[in-house]
């Protein structure tokens, strides 16, 4: 699907969607306890990896519109009867490799293009050092992987700036080992508040980890049990970026989200980017609610070294923005379904954006006035479609994204919003 864009303002009420890095943590917990009902669920195409793999190991999810009915594999996974196809998903291919490591057997798991792409050999190093095996078939430390259970737990020692869902994989895992895991990390921690996410996940579901002087813990012999049987998804603020960037650039009236709860997510940092921006911006924290409006914005220089996700939205909005915005502490974001850094600067040159960019940086010299419309290439990566799609909303013409079908990853409603906030946009199949 191409979708074309042309200059809009939008207004009105948006609804955050569930959180993905919320949602995989939960139904994959699910796996391991008996029985959980999980509310306000994302289901995209992501998460929908994960619930395949839970029941790849022998669980069951059922599914009735936000609420995912799960039955778990009772701890111990069993050794799966076919492939387990990770899609797109990097957060369902390391959290399920650790996974696998329990089962007694053999587990094989792939996934597209890009996930194969991706770099796994750390968590595949991890594993063998606990006396599992796990292998790449290539030998690249790309998927396909290959995952020989069981493991029982120990010490293990893993590099802490390729991705922290290495990290979150083992804690998830380890909880259900005999010896439970000590992880020492080699290097410092990226996209930390993902790793407290999953300390809330686990405390919600009875588990206890914590954060040690070299990095983190895990008991073993632990039960995964969700208070009351019931687990609720709070809000994505990585989704929620995107409405909130709408505003930002083009809403006189006003845009409001609801759905905006607190919550462990680092990517609640939008809400104050875009207020340094010189955006209008209001976050009522109880009720859940951020209302916005656009303001004269002005560039600045931001951090990504705990919030990979909110790159390009970030890019898009200096693109907009006067003068200079400077993303810095970047290079995992290179890890990503597409190199995010490069794909952002190529793909805003081609609306007539100056860029520049370092191994662990980009900078975007902007100024609306810059922004002309043209064909960008989504490619096939649901964060640089999205941020892509606001860009249109400005640049001068028609803006035509293609392969826009990608923000089923983790926004399968993106276009449906942005449309119902007034955007103009045709989409051709
Ligand atoms: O654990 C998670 O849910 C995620 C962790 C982050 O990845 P890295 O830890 O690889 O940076 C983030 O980019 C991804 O979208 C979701
Ligand atoms: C990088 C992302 O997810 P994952 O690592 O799960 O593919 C993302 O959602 O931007």
């Amino acid at each position: 699907m191409n979708v074309t864009i042309t200059p809009s303002r939008v207004q009105g009420l948006a609804r955050a969607p569930p959180s993905k890095s919320y949602t995989h943590r939960a139904i994959l917990v699910a796996g391991y306890a008996d029985q959980t009902t999980v509310r306000d669920a994302l289901w995209s195409a992501d998460t929908q990896a994960t619930a395949r793999a839970v029941e790849r190991f022998g669980g069951t999810v059922n599914r009735r519109g936000e609420t995912l009915e799960i039955e778990g594999f009772h701890d111990r996974p069993g050794v799966p009867a076919d492939v387990i196809d990770c899609g797109n998903s990097g957060t369902t291919m390391r959290l399920v490799t650790a996974t696998a490591a329990l089962a007694d057997g053999t587990s094989v798991l792939t996934g597209d293009e890009s996930l194969r792409s991706r770099p796994q050999g750390p968590l595949l190093e991890a594993i063998t050092d606990l006396g599992g095996e796990a292998t790449s078939t290539r030998g690249n430390g790309q998927a396909p992987l290959v995952v020989t259970g069981p493991i029982s737990g120990g010490r293990v020692s893993i590099p802490g700036d390729v991705s922290s869902q290495y990290i979150t994989a083992l804690l998830l895992a380890g909880a259900v080992t005999e010896d439970g895991l000590e992880i020492e990390l080699e290097t410092e921690l990226k996209s930390a508040p993902y790793v407290d996410i999953t300390l809330e996940v686990l405390a919600a579901f009875g588990v206890d980890a914590r954060k040690t002087e070299l990095g983190f813990a895990v008991d073993g012999g632990q039960t995964y049990s969700a208070t009351g049987g019931e687990y609720a998804v709070p809000g994505d603020f990585s989704s929620i970026s995107y409405p909130l960037a709408a505003g930002a650039i083009t809403s006189e009236d006003g845009v409001r989200i609801d759905g905006a709860h607190p919550s462990a997510q680092g990517d609640t940092a939008i809400v104050d980017i875009v207020d340094r921006m010189g955006a209008a911006v209001d976050w009522d924290r109880d009720a859940g609610t951020i209302d916005v409006t656009a303001g004269e914005l002005e560039g600045v220089e931001v951090s990504v070294e705990d919030t990979p996700d909110l790159l390009p939205t970030i890019a898009t909005l200096g693109a907009v923005a006067d003068g200079e915005t400077r993303i810095t502490n970047a290079e995992h974001v290179r890890y990503k379904e597409t190199d995010r850094v490069s794909a952002m600067a190529d793909e805003l040159a081609t609306l007539g954006v100056e860029t520049t960019e370092t191994q662990d940086s980009l900078t975007i010299h902007g100024g609306d006035s810059e922004l002309t419309g043209g064909t960008v290439d989504g490619r096939n990566d649901h964060r640089v479609i999205m941020a892509l799609a606001l860009a249109g909303l400005v640049a001068e013409g028609e803006t035509t994204v293609v392969g826009a079908d990608h923000v089923d990853v983790s926004f399968p409603g993106f276009f449906e919003m942005l449309s119902d906030l007034g955007a103009a946009i045709d989409r051709e199949r």
